[in-house]
């Protein structure tokens, strides 16, 4: 079955590390089982050299990101391009899949040279306070491009979806038919996908649950236990539900009980990146930038940017006490607050 426009769908992929390259593992394999779309999945690549060795053409002749995604294959019909406009052009379908500080400047490049029949999902976890209000990211994309956006957040380690492990995860959509083409694009039997009409609710999950995952990890410093952990997680959720009412209308509660709600905070105050450098700050006392540098090989942290930008927002509507939580991992990270005050002061 033909796409809107009467072709195959041409789906473009723009964005290639931890989570980029794991999910165009999902699509590259799903392009060649729906006769809707062409099986050339382009992935466009912040150029790179590893050893001598631009990251484009290692991907392309060894099927494998080996700086972003070691030792997983990717398929051969993922073909990675640097040149972001060559990638762009002909696509009727965007995946957004860099870290939220990019999205900016990505779509400046991308700006008049897109089809009239594109549309776009973005899976970025984070927001934009660059205009002076709260921005999602789906909305900035849509605000720069003109084009219809839906997004996929979930309980969704790279890693162990590019390994096949069973997850879930919840598109946003506001078109129907958007949401059905996108399922097609990324649902498997290892990653279940769901489907609900509340873009903003899905996104604002994505992007706050980074900023629980940080308590999480200055607990674990801390060398708390469970319950501990429990409580920051029934607490953050509580936080994110009341932010996201507060600053959008129509956000569904049901949306919360989705993969992009609890299910990705209980596995990113786990196993995430997040955890891991919030706990690495309390132990050893260095910045986040230095640990960004030290421990993720040139993966980028969300949450932190993401706490100060809600911050902003919370102290812009004088309600920071509303938020123990979000503002005292804001402090932790910004005003070097002793991270015992996560215990105290929630
Ligand atoms: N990694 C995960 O497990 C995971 C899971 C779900 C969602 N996400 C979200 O997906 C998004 C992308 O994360 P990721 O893990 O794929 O990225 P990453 O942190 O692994 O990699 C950083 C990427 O940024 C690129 N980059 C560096 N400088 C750039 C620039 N100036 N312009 C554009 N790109 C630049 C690098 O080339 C690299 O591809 C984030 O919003 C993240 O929260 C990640
Ligand atoms: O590694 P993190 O902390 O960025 O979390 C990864 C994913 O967002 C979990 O769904």
């Amino acid at each position: 079955m033909p796409g809107i426009s009467g072709e195959k769908e041409k789906v473009c992929i723009i964005g290639s590390g931890n989570w980029g390259s794991a999910i165009s593992k999902i699509i590259g394999k799903n392009v060649l089982a729906h006769p809707e779309f062409n099986s050339t999945v382009k992935m466009w690549v912040f150029e790179e050299y590893i050893n001598g060795r631009k990251l484009t053409e290692i991907i392309n002749t060894c099927h494998e990101n080996v700086k972003y995604l070691p030792n997983i294959k990717l398929p051969s019909n993922v073909v990675a391009c640097s040149d972001i406009i060559e990638c762009v052009e002909d696509a009727t379908i965007l995946v957004f899949v860099i870290p939220h500080q990019f999205v900016k400047s990505t779509c400046e490049k991308i700006r008049g040279k897109l089809r009239d029949d594109c549309r776009a999902i973005s899976l970025i976890k984070g927001v934009d306070v660059s205009k002076g209000g709260l921005m999602l990211i789906s909305e900035e994309i849509r605000e720069a491009l003109s084009i219809d956006v839906s997004v996929l957040m979930g309980a969704n380690v790279a890693r162990e979806v590019a390994l096949e492990q069973f997850c879930e995860t919840t598109i946003g959509y506001n078109d129907p038919y958007n949401g059905e083409i996108f399922k097609k694009i990324f649902n498997t039997s290892y990653f279940r996908v769901n489907a609900v009409q509340d873009v903003s609710g899905v996104e604002l999950c994505g992007a706050l649950k980074n900023v629980v995952a940080l308590a999480a990890g200055f607990v674990d410093g801390l060398k708390m236990g469970s319950n501990t952990k429990a409580a920051i997680i029934r607490i953050g959720i509580a936080e994110m539900k009341k932010f996201s009412h507060m600053f959008y209308i129509g956000i569904k509660n049901e949306t919360f009980f989705e993969s992009c709600g609890v299910a990705d905070v209980v596995t990113t105050c786990y196993g995430g990146r997040h955890r891991k450098l919030a706990e690495a700050h309390v132990i050893t006392g260095k910045s986040f930038d230095d640990l960004e540098k030290d421990m993720l090989n040139g993966q980028k942290l969300q949450g932190t940017i993401t706490s100060k930008e809600i911050h902003q927002i919370l102290t812009r509507n004088n309600c920071t006490e509303e938020f123990p939580l979000f503002s005292t991992v804001y402090r932790i990270c910004y005003e070097n607050l002793c991270p015992s005050h996560i215990i105290h002061d929630i």
